[in-house]
């Protein structure tokens, strides 16, 4: 029975575990983010992306879109993909149908679990919403299909309902159960105690689904993992409904370093995974970007700069490697004498601190006055000596 991986909420005292398994949702809920629409040749790419670093389910679509929806998922599943490849349904057979039509063998049947989705939603009651996704399951399974159940505004539903429900899910089937957090409104304390008690009492697997509404979507899924989930919900930047969902480069990253728990993703195709998925959502990358962004291993704060020359660890949590992406020494406001040493280094030019310091305060200036970190072409020209050539230290981008 798979329990909570941290006994106590004290520091953490790492259990050996399986590695845990990520369900991507790029290509359904990613894509649900307002104004975002792939084509059928980038859904393929993306799905064929996922498949390559390792994501071991790729949720692919909602057949119930349309015939254009229907046949893209043909189309990935054509390619045969080691991951396995789900279908959103709602608990409709209709949806259960359209799944069967284009040839997808494993179904996700969602049941919104809260009274407010019910009753303000759906005009109904938790006896119906229990109704009927048992006659889901058993469509599903009378049609040979495989299937996991998502419980859709978990966060908000009573507890003791969804226990008694997952418990007859088990019963019915469904070997892995979703639990959404649909409007994103867990915080990491109250998802550990609510979904270890959730683990203990039935047991199985579970997946948390988090949405990002108020920046805890990681935090959360980092949570759930501690309480027991085996299974993360996750998307590419966290592209998902308002604010996202997990970033499945945060959530992975984060599972490793800083809950030493197996990932066995290939993340050094992250960076590389992460541009193309904001290319096709016609979104911009922002710089910052956790693990992916484009400033995120640049230096250019003296005292970083000064750490990171003699031990790269002082100023990074890992090796950018790890997620395709490269160290970068940056010139700006910022920048101390360290820097200005190493840059000087590059020309094969040694100074003393005397010559360096007046450079430093151009340094300064002209970053402050052009807004920006200084490029190699703007220090030579502070260096006064234009034909030497242009120093590795580069400006984040502006
Ligand atoms: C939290 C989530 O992300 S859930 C996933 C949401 N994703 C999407 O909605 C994207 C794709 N959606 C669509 O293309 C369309 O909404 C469709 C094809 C699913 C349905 O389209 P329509 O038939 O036109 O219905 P519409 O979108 O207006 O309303 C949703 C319908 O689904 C029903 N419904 C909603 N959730 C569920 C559920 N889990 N199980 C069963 N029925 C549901 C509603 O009652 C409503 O049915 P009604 O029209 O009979 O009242
Ligand atoms: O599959 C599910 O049940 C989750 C649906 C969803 O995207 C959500 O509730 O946020």
């Amino acid at each position: 029975m798979p329990g909570p991986r941290f006994p106590s909420s004290s520091a953490p005292t790492v259990e050996p575990a399986a590695p845990v398994r990520f369900c991507d949702t790029t290509l359904r809920d990613g894509e649900q983010a307002p104004g975002v629409a792939f084509t059928a040749a980038e859904k393929l790419a993306i799905a064929a992306a996922l498949d390559a670093i390792g994501v071991h389910q790729i949720e692919a679509g909602i057949p119930a879109m349309g015939p254009a929806e229907r046949d893209v998922l043909r189309e990935i599943l054509a390619t045969q993909p080691q991951a396995g490849v789900v279908a959103w349904c709602r608990a409709d057979r209709r949806d259960i149908d359209a799944a069967v039509s284009c040839g997808i063998v494993t179904a996700h049947l969602t049941i919104p679990v809260s009274d407010l989705h019910l009753k303000s939603k759906l005009g109904r009651d938790r006896g119906w919403a229990r109704r009927r996704i048992r006659d889901c399951v058993f469509d599903a399974a009378d049609r040979g299909l495989r299937f996991s159940v998502g419980l859709e505004d978990a966060s908000r539903a009573d507890d003791n309902f969804v226990i008694e429900l997952a418990g007859e899910l088990r019963e019915w089937g469904a070997t892995r159960i979703r639990w959404a957090d649909t409007v994103g409104l867990l915080d990491p304390v109250s998802a550990y105690t609510r979904l270890g008690r959730l683990v203990q009492a039935v047991p199985g697997e579970w997946e948390i689904h988090a949405h990002d509404d108020f920046g805890l979507a990681t935090a959360n899924t980092l949570a759930a993992v501690q309480a027991g989930f085996t299974w993360v919900s996750t998307t590419v930047l966290g592209l998902g409904e308002r604010a996202g969902n997990a970033p499945l480069e945060e959530v992975a990253m984060a599972l490793r370093h800083l809950l030493k728990v197996p990932v066995d993703l290939d993340t050094t195709s992250f960076r590389r995974l992460a541009r193309m998925v904001a290319r096709a959502a016609c979104r911009p990358l922002p710089v910052g970007k956790a693990v992916v962004g484009e400033s995120v291993f640049a230096h250019e704060s003296g005292i970083h700069v000064h750490g990171v020359l003699r031990h790269p660890s002082t100023y990074e949590p890992f090796d950018p490697a790890e997620v395709g992406g490269q160290r970068r020494l940056a010139f700006g406001k910022h920048s101390g004498r360290a820097s200005v040493r190493y840059a000087l280094a590059q020309y094969g030019i040694t100074a003393d601190d005397s010559e360096i310091e007046p450079l430093l305060e151009r340094v300064r200036t002209t970053a402050t006055q052009t807004k920006r970190g200084l490029h190699g072409r703007d220090f030579q020209e502070l260096l006064g000596r234009a034909e030497v050539p242009a120093p590795r230290v580069e400006a984040p981008p502006s």
